[in-house]
């Protein structure tokens, strides 16, 4: 189904992808609809970093194909925006490092500002937009990375591991914000091997296991049941890998 008003659904078809001489992703087919986050889990090494890559157009595939399946975007409105497991930012303010891609973006200084400060809120870091971002803390850097996606006004947000480096308060503080990102209207797709966060976050749930999908899921029936042994064994604590 075409999301009303944005590109969505995202889809990929038959994708391989292979570096250093290993096969990493494989025959991956994969429909991105617009609703609640879908988080892609698996096993260390499964390939979830990768596929995000490949869906956001950082890395091309050997073979296969993505297309956004809506109309084509307003001329500088990028459709996608990431998040890192560890942000790169700026060696400037906080402030800065949101407004700078806004300015790549080609917008008018006061719908940069305006946007700024309204990221900077959402993530709860506008009482430091002055701060030079490299002093905040990891929980901190990663509410800015946050910001900074999400002011581009992202139709889609890939979120790689945004939690791996921190504590749980900064992890809850993190998902607060992606269940407000996803709650406006902004579709999630989020790769975790944190089975209690893909619980607490997915709407829909895609279980990866070497280089495959081998479930895609509305979360509620994957957690009830997983289909493949693999994704059985993986929800049971079983070693998978
Ligand atoms: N550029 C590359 N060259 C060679 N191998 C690579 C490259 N990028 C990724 N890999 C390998 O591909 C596999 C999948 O990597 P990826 O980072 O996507 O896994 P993942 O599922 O995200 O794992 P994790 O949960 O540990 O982050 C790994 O074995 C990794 O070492």
């Amino acid at each position: 189904m075409r999301a009303p008003g944005t590109g969505l659904p995202l889809v990929a078809e038959r994708l391989r992808y292979a570096a250093g001489g290993v096969t990493i992703l494989d025959g991956v087919s994969l429909t991105i609809e617009a609703g609640p986050p879908t988080l892609i889990i698996g096993p260390n090494g499964a390939g979830k970093s990768v596929l995000l890559r490949l869906l956001h157009g950082l890395l091309r595939p050997d073979t296969g194909h993505i297309a956004w399946g809506g109309p084509a975007a307003p001329r500088g409105a990028p459709r996608g925006a990431m998040v890192f497991q560890r942000p790169v930012l700026l060696r400037r303010s906080v402030r800065a490092n949101v407004l700078y891609p806004l300015g790549l973006a080609g917008l008018g200084r006061a719908e940069r500002a305006r946007r700024a400060d309204a990221a900077l809120a959402l993530v709860g870091l506008a009482a430091l937009a002055d701060r030079p971002a490299r002093r905040l803390s990891g929980g901190e850097q990663q509410r800015l990375a946050l910001a900074r996606a999400q002011a581009l006004a992202p139709e889609l947000l890939f979120l790689d591991e945004p939690c791996a480096s921190l504590d749980p308060a900064a992890t809850r503080a993190v998902e607060e914000i992606a269940t407000a990102i996803a709650a406006a209207g902004t579709k999630i797709v989020m790769t975790t091997h944190d089975l209690g966060q893909a619980r607490r976050l997915a709407g829909e749930v895609v279980f990866l296991h070497r280089g495959r999908v081998l479930e895609q899921a509305p979360a509620q029936r994957f957690f009830a049941g997983a289909v493949t042994s693999e994704a059985a064994d993986f929800l049971r604590g079983a070693l998978v890998w």
